[in-house]
């Protein structure tokens, strides 16, 4: 069978993307999946995703990271969107369904502005901290991210005994400014450290916006800019989160599986 594929990046993430909307790709086949995330022996990408049909939403958007495990993708969702406004089934906004829930964007001139879910709260984790966003993040401030040991620290912490079994994404952050952060995540389900991570950044952005009481949040992340606004609740949680970056087509090919 020919599958053909287009490739996209969305701050440096890069993502596998197939138009499944004839539900031809086998959902349970984890092999094809790593096989063509493999940058040596596939296409190359830290995960694939599935466009296709679901009732009541203009699309549904089905993630997995390179290792072939599922979880929520806010770079991936932006290329989502970008590539269903390519394929013509939304215009400038979307409403899609992802692994954790539903989600609105609106897309102008490549630029995605993607409403993420409602998250509960900020743990506090020893001197470090965890927000779920969708995907779990650990989160720890760092004197000078561009020189930290980030796939070495990041293993650790991913693999620790507390995050047992399913472990979690870790985000380093090196404060640029009141209103600006750099960050740089290790990646569960990559195992490396990848160029941006949306849910990561959002969950940084928001410990550092109530840190300083200001939304939005600019991140500078290795693959390039993202902006994250939000909306304090009393309780500790948070809505009305926008995550808001480019999304880009690379280009496409086929593969015969
Ligand atoms: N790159 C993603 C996050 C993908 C999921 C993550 N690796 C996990 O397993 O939780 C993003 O942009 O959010």
């Amino acid at each position: 069978m020919e599958i053909l594929f287009y490739k996209y990046q969305g701050t440096g993430n890069d993502f596998v993307m197939i138009d499944d909307r004839q539900e031809r790709f086998d959902l349970t086949d984890l092999a094809l999946v790593k096989k063509l995330c493999d940058r040596r022996f596939g296409v190359g990408s830290d995960g694939l995703i599935l466009i296709r049909e679901k009732e009541g939403y203009d699309f549904e958007m089905v993630y997995y990271n390179a290792d072939g495990s599922q979880s929520m993708c806010g770079n991936g969702a932006r290329c989502a969107v970008a590539f269903s406004s390519y394929l013509g089934i939304i215009t400038a906004e979307a409403h899609f369904l992802a692994i954790d829930g539903p989600h609105t964007a609106k897309i102008d001139n490549g630029l995605v502005e993607l409403g993420m879910g409602k998250v509960t709260g900020i743990d506090q984790v020893s001197a470090d901290y965890f927000v779920n966003t969708g995907s779990p993040h650990h989160i720890r401030f760092v004197e000078e991210v561009e020189a930290y040991p980030v796939v070495k620290e990041g293993a650790s912490i991913r693999y620790s005994s507390q995050y047992e079994p399913k472990g979690t994404n870790v985000n380093f952050v090196t404060p640029l400014a009141e209103d600006t952060i750099q960050v740089r995540t290790y990646e569960r389900g990559v195992e490396d450290e990848t160029l941006s991570c949306g849910t990561g950044v959002t969950a940084c952005a928001l410990v550092y916006g109530s840190q300083k009481g200001k939304s939005p949040i600019y991140i500078k992340a290795s693959g390039g800019e993202l902006s994250v606004k939000f909306k304090t609740n009393e309780d500790g949680s948070f809505e009305d989160i926008l995550l808001i970056g480019p999304a880009e087509q690379v280009f496409q090919g086929t593969v015969t599986i």
